[in-house]
């Protein structure tokens, strides 16, 4: 049986479990993932890079995790990318990939998947790219005003941030404050990519569950909206069965948006 637990358990995150769990990889050597949503995932950031349509050299993801499958296609249009995230753990999975060390997580199934999609074939030379592109890899805390607090070197052409805003905050007024903050590392006229669960109430590693922040996709346009964003487009992914699965949202969306100029 679960045990409830705070939200602070992000302090003792589990980064090789988490991995395990969440980005498994199927007996033909193919990222699998429940009724599809991480292959609905990296499809719309392919989508969303395709042919280098957002501008700028500078993309900073926010609460990347231990994970570099959600900047595979970003990679090949933003040479300079910082991942920023709270957990020192995380972090240090991260540049264990980065500086290609033996026991990092092995993205290669991930990065030849979104090849296969962008048409591309030569996953390898992404691979390189990918690790050059990735330049920093900070601590943030988006309960903060300032995530980056004396890292931040000044507002970014893109920020994405993949299921980590609903998972910090307490309340829809704290998540309301967190798309806020986050909001000011973009440049005016720069793209916000957010990913959320949709209409969660908790979220259980199998051992520990969570409360989640219910939030309907209205409650996030609308945050969006009032942090300074316009043109905001989403897709949303719904899930048929929650069978099988540690969590009770109803779906998943992507969004994206340009923050407002000045
Ligand atoms: C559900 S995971 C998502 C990770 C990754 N983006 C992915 O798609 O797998 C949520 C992430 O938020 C991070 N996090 C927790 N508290 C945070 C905070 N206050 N500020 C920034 N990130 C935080 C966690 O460490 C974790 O990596």
């Amino acid at each position: 049986m679960d045990k409830q637990i705070k939200r602070s358990s992000y302090d003792t995150f589990n980064a090789k479990s988490y991995l395990k769990k969440n980005y498994p990889v199927g007996p033909d050597g193919m990222p699998t993932s429940h009724e599809d949503w991480l292959q609905w995932l990296l499809n719309n950031l392919k989508d969303t890079f395709a042919g280098g349509k957002l501008s700028g050299e500078r993309l900073l993801d926010v609460g990347t995790g231990p994970a570099i499958h959600n900047l595979i296609s970003a990679a090949r249009f933003f040479p300079n990318i910082t991942c920023a995230e709270y957990c020192q753990e995380n972090r240090k999975e991260l540049e264990k990939w980065v500086r290609g060390e033996e026991d990092a997580f092995d993205w290669d199934p991930f990065i030849k998947y979104v090849c296969g999609l962008e048409g591309q074939s030569d996953w390898e030379a992404r691979k390189v790219a990918l690790r050059d592109a990735i330049q920093h890899v900070v601590f943030c805390d988006v309960r903060e005003e300032n995530p980056l607090g004396a890292l931040n070197g000044g507002p970014y052409d893109v920020v994405s941030s993949i299921f980590t805003l609903c998972a910090v905050a307490m309340d829809k007024t704290d998540f309301d404050g967190i798309v806020s903050h986050v909001s000011h590392l973009v440049k005016p006229g720069g793209m916000l990519i957010l990913v959320f669960d949709l209409e969660a109430t908790h979220v259980s590693d199998g051992t520990v569950s969570r409360p989640h922040v219910f939030l309907e996709a209205s409650d996030i346009r609308r945050a969006v909206r009032n942090s300074g964003f316009t043109d905001v487009n989403d897709d949303v992914c719904l899930v048929k069965s929650n069978e099988g699965l540690q969590w009770d949202g109803t779906g998943y969306i992507y969004l994206t948006a340009r923050k407002c100029s000045e």
